[in-house]
Parts: structure tokens; C-alpha cells; sequence
């Protein structure tokens, strides 16, 4: 389904007139088959975040291609619909001006439904992602940090995309919410069969969540193993990693 072709990204470091580069990616291959829950970990500047706007067409690769069923991922033609995010910040990603309704019916626009059929199919999201048709006239000031994620989820999900690029979805919340929330994108990877990927510095997240899980450092992915064989892991990095974080 989503298929990484050696590729390379670097940014101009040093200022506008600067002619020095900063290599953040560097020869990345990868696939993402339908339905497989691909966790990205690294540690902080490994170059997570920038793979996942690259996957989401939001910036091209210097170099290589980023294929959705053989299309680039460049084209918005190819995304629409098809792929969604959740990012780490749920307060800024919501319009603070839109009711949690108006959050969710955005994205539905763009479906040939009626008034009603939006309707229904809000209530349907909320009551998916764990929450009542109340929460409908509320605005993002009013949620907390969990229920502000559970609705950029349901809006994520409001397209029935076959991909969900997750940016740290979780990271920003406590601990004990940070589990429901695992325990919701594991409940509806089941339900809905949607492919994830999974970024973020939280091995025993992406053990829980991921059927695979992609090592990247300094930019360059270092291992790729199904998470069933985590103990087993070649690379140094990926060990120390494991071990740093007490799953080892
Ligand atoms: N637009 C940009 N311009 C210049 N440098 C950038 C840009 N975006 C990212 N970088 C650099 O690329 C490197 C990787 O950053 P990135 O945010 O992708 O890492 P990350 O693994 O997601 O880190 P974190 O978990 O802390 O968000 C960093 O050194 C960062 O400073």
C-alpha cells in the first residue's frame, strides 16, 4: 500500500543566504502493507516527525519517492481520503472558534452526504471514539487533553481513510489517558482494519499498538522487525533504546 523508495531530505541550516545543508533523512526504504500498524521510533531529532510530513505529501524528498498504491503521495489527489493525521498538539490542530460538531462535519464536506446524513455520522464518530452526542455544542477550551484527542481522532477517522499517520498522538497527555487512548487506536485498528503509522520516542507504545516497528537514527533507519521479535533486535541503537526504556 505505502511504499518508501531511498529517501533523502535535507534543510538549509545557518540562514536564508547559508549554502550549508543538514542531511535529517537519509536513504529511507520502507513498506507499509494494508492493514499493518507500523510503529517510527527514534529518539528526539532522529527525523520522525519530518518522515511523517514527507508521508503525508506536506514537503517532497530531495531525492526517492513515497508511493500510495503506486502513486505519489505528492499529489493531493492521491491523499484525500485516503490518509490522515492526528498530531501530538489536539488544542492547536482544532479551529478554538468551531464547536467540536463543526470540527468533525469539516473533513465530512467534502462527501456527497446530506445535512442529516452528517447528522448521524457525527454522533456515530463521537459515540466511537468514546464520547456523547453533549459534547456536540462544546468547544476545544471545554474538553480535556483526552477528549480533545478523542475528537481529532474521530475527525481523523471521519473520511474512513485506509491509512493514519499518528505524530506523537499520545505524548502530550498523562499517563493514565495516554492508555485509554492506546486501548481506543488499538479498538478501532481492529474494527475499522486501518493501517497506522505510528511515530513516536515511546518504544513500549509502539510495542502495544505496532504489528512492526521501524528504528530510525540520525535519520537513517537502523532496523525494521515485527515487534513479536523486539527481543531479538541487531542493531545496537535499537538495543540500547530497549534497554533505556526497561523493555529490555
Ligand atoms: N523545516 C526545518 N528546517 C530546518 N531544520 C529542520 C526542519 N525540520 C526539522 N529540522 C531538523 O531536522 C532534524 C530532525 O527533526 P525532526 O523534528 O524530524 O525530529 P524528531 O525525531 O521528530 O524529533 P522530536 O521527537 O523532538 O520532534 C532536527 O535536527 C531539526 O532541527
Amino acid at each position: 500500500m505505502l511504499s518508501v523508495h531511498s529517501v533523502n531530505k535535507s534543510y538549509l541550516i545557518g540562514g536564508k543566504w547559508s549554502k550549508i545543508r543538514q542531511q535529517v533523512l537519509k536513504d529511507i526504504r520502507f513498506q507499509c502493507a494494508e492493514g499493518e500498524c507500523l510503529g517510527i521510533v527514534g529518539e528526539s531529532g532522529s527525523g520522525k516527525s519530518t518522515l511523517g510530513r514527507l508521508l503525508l505529501g506536506m514537503e517532497r524528498p530531495d531525492q526517492g519517492s513515497i508511493l500510495f498504491d503506486g502513486k505519489s503521495v505528492s499529489d493531493r489527489k492521491t491523499r484525500t481520503g485516503s490518509m490522515s493525521v492526528v498530531f501530538q498538539d489536539y488544542k492547536s490542530s482544532m479551529n478554538p472558534f468551531y464547536s467540536i460538531e463543526q470540527v468533525i462535519r469539516e473533513p465530512l464536506r467534502r462527501q456527497k452526504l446530506t445535512a442529516r446524513e452528517q447528522d448521524r455520522k457525527i454522533d456515530d464518530l463521537l459515540s466511537v471514539v468514546g464520547l456523547d452526542r453533549t459534547f456536540r455544542k462544546r468547544y476545544p477550551h471545554e474538553l480535556s487533553g483526552g477528549q480533545a484527542q478523542r475528537v481529532c481522532i474521530a475527525r481523523a477517522i471521519s473520511t474512513e481513510p485506509r491509512c493514519l499517520l499518528l505524530d506523537e498522538a499520545i505524548s502530550s497527555l498523562d499517563a493514565t489517558v495516554q492508555i485509554q487512548i492506546l486501548h481506543l487506536l488499538q479498538h478501532l485498528k481492529q474494527t475499522l482494519r486501518i493501517s497506522y503509522l505510528f511515530i513516536t520516542h515511546d518504544i513500549q507504545a509502539a510495542a502495544y499498538l505496532c504489528d512492526s516497528m521501524l528504528f530510525l537514527h540520525q535519520g537513517q533507519v537502523v532496523e525494521k522487525i515485527r515487534t513479536h521479535q523486539l527481543k531479538d533486535v541487531q542493531s545496537v541503537y535499537a538495543q540500547k533504546l530497549i534497554h533505556a526504556m526497561g523493555t529490555g
